[in-house]
């Protein structure tokens, strides 16, 4: 099983049942070393469920889920964190009243052998690679809210995980903003070859951005391939325009 040790990441026979709803349903997911997968699919489909999953957030109801090809699927998500996993939420998770450097600190202090100086040189160092380093001394709470979301992407990466995965980065930034967090992500992917995993409703973004594909439906995985073969898909056609039909009949 050599394959399998040169995954970044690598779920396997993922479900997830809450009660009786089959949330995932036998789900694999891949990610080779600084490979860029996105991972869509309609609302509901299970993606944020997949990555609560990944992270630990969420026991799964069966599966394995390796990292580096070690078996982290019982670990506690600080663990997993350790071994080189990191996340960003829809919704962010930043404290407010700290300043954005010592937001970056508390995302950072996860690395062990820094002392706060230390620790401090290091944000410094991402806000800069971010280009956000003239906000360093800002309260969270000054910020706009493009700022914030690139305030928490960050944090994640002060943590230099090897495997970062994306809860919908791009929602409710403007053009620039997106254009923006597209160019540091191919920037970050170039310089430190880590494996992304994007969940995003902004198509454009994927297209531009995936190496690969993976779209959920209602709990399973309906395609896998190219952004230009899945979005030649009849079957993910199909899912969409379910969607939309289900949209415009409310
Ligand atoms: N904690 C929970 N308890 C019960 N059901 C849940 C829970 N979390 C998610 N679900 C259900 O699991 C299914 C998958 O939800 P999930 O949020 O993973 O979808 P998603 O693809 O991320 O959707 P969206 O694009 O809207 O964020 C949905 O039917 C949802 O209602």
């Amino acid at each position: 099983m050599i394959a399998a040790t040169q995954n970044a990441l690598s779920a396997t026979g993922i479900t997830k049942r809450f009660g009786g709803l089959v949330a995932l349903a036998d789900v694999d997911l891949t990610v080779g070393n600084g490979e860029f997968v996105a991972l869509i699919g309609p609302n509901g489909a299970g993606k944020s469920t997949l990555l609560n999953v990944l992270t630990g957030l969420s026991a799964p109801t069966a599966g394995r889920i390796a990292l580096d090809g070690r078996d982290v699927t019982r670990l506690p998500t600080h663990r997993r964190i350790r071994a080189g996993l990191g996340r960003t939420f829809q919704h962010g998770r930043l404290f407010p009243r700290l300043s954005v450097v010592e937001n970056i600190m508390t995302g950072a202090a996860n690395r062990a052998g820094r002392g706060e100086a230390g620790l401090r040189a290091h944000a410094l160092a991402q806000l800069r690679r971010m280009g956000l380093e003239r906000l360093a001394d800002q309260p969270i709470s000054a910020l706009s809210y493009g700022n914030r979301r690139m305030v928490e992407l960050t944090r994640v990466l002060a943590c230099e995980p090897r495997v970062l995965l994306l809860d919908e980065p791009a929602a409710g930034l403007n053009l620039g903003e997106v254009e923006d967090l597209m160019a540091r992500l191919r920037a970050i992917r170039a310089e430190d070859r880590i494996a992304v995993v994007l969940i995003e409703h902004n198509m454009g973004m994927v297209m531009r951005l995936a190496e690969r594909v993976v779209v959920l439906n209602f709990g399973r995985k309906i395609a896998e391939g190219t952004p230009a073969e899945v979005q030649a898909d009849p079957a993910v056609l199909a899912a969409y325009l379910g969607e939309g039909a289900a949209h415009a009949g409310r």
